[in-house]
């Protein structure tokens, strides 16, 4: 079992991380096209990360445009075991007031205009994610977040919306009818490529605005979410700092099965699956496509 190598994705507001050694930005090629920004290398609390800001250095990148599966893939490639995303979010329900941090575990995925799937035509590929975020991942958030005096809170759905736009107030109400915590436009498809690619994901979601439905609250807008983030940012800086060191003694696969998602996943016959697809799967899928059987 290879050692665990953390990938950060860093959302708005978030395109670096302080104290990093041995930093080298490092461009990755992926079949799946050009990841949002060159990868950075590096080791922190003496455990190896890979950071990669989600929109590009600068915000280049708007939510739609992003190519999830060339970051995700990058990643594997890089040889991460498990991914930090960081989010900035909107809150649906009183208690995720701004300032307050969700370790998402459950999404609504209402996106529509994006790549969602390694899997195709030439090798058809099904994965689980009724349980989409790893457990062992959010253990650890939740063993460090209140020690830093962070208002962290574990569980909540994350609406996933296509954007760029924010919501109108009739999408805020009925989102917050059935039952959402937080909305944002960026951790679907990631978290399912994630799963797909056999790599631990937990969304750390950063309340920045209520939305548009709060009528003590403005309705959310980039100058709102950019002020709120300056405090959240070197929150979630801290919150990395402290978790890098638990998440670098996991030993051995996590047990919820994250890491062997494709086990029996991949339903085309070996002998019609297409070779081109296949080779653009090596990283993802190479366990178990490469396996003897
Ligand atoms: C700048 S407000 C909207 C923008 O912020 C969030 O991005 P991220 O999830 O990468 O932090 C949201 O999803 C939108 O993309
Ligand atoms: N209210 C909101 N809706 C969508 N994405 C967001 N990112 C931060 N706040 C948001």
């Amino acid at each position: 079992m290879a050692r665990p190598r953390i990938g950060i994705i860093g959302g708005s507001g978030l395109y670096q991380i302080d104290g990093l050694t041995d930093v080298e930005w490092r461009r990755v090629e992926s079949p799946y096209g050009a990841p949002s920004d060159e990868l950075c290398f590096g080791r922190l609390e003496g455990v190896d990360v890979v950071f990669l800001p989600r929109h590009g250095r600068g915000h280049r990148i708007s939510p739609t445009e992003i190519n999830y599966r060339a970051n995700i893939d990058a990643l594997k490639r890089s040889g991460v075991t498990d991914i930090l995303s960081l989010s900035a979010v909107g809150g649906l329900q009183e208690r995720y007031a701004p300032g307050t941090f969700v370790i998402v575990d459950q999404f609504i995925d209402r996106t529509f205009a994006r790549e969602k799937s390694f899997f195709g035509t030439g090798c058809v590929g099904h994965v689980s994610v009724a349980r989409p975020v790893c457990p062992r991942l959010g253990d650890a958030l939740m063993e460090v977040g209140p020690g830093l005096g962070i208002d962290i809170l574990r569980g909540g759905t994350y609406m996933v919306m296509e954007g760029p736009q924010f919501s109108t107030f009739a999408e805020s109400e009925l989102y917050r009818s059935w039952g959402c915590a937080v909305i944002g436009m960026t951790n679907m498809p990631e978290a399912k490529l994630a799963r797909e690619a056999e790599i631990c994901y937990a969304s750390v979601a950063m309340v920045t605005d209520y939305d548009c439905w709060h009528q003590g609250h403005d309705d959310v807008s980039v100058e709102m979410v950019v002020r709120v983030l300056m405090g959240n940012a070197e929150k979630a800086k801290a919150l990395v700092k402290s978790v890098l060191p638990h998440l670098g003694g996991h030993e051995g696969p996590c047990h919820a099965g994250c890491q062997t998602a494709l086990e029996h996943a991949i339903m085309t016959a070996p002998e019609v699956r297409d070779p081109a697809v296949l080779a653009r799967l090596d990283a993802v899928a190479g366990r178990v496509l490469n396996r003897r059987s």
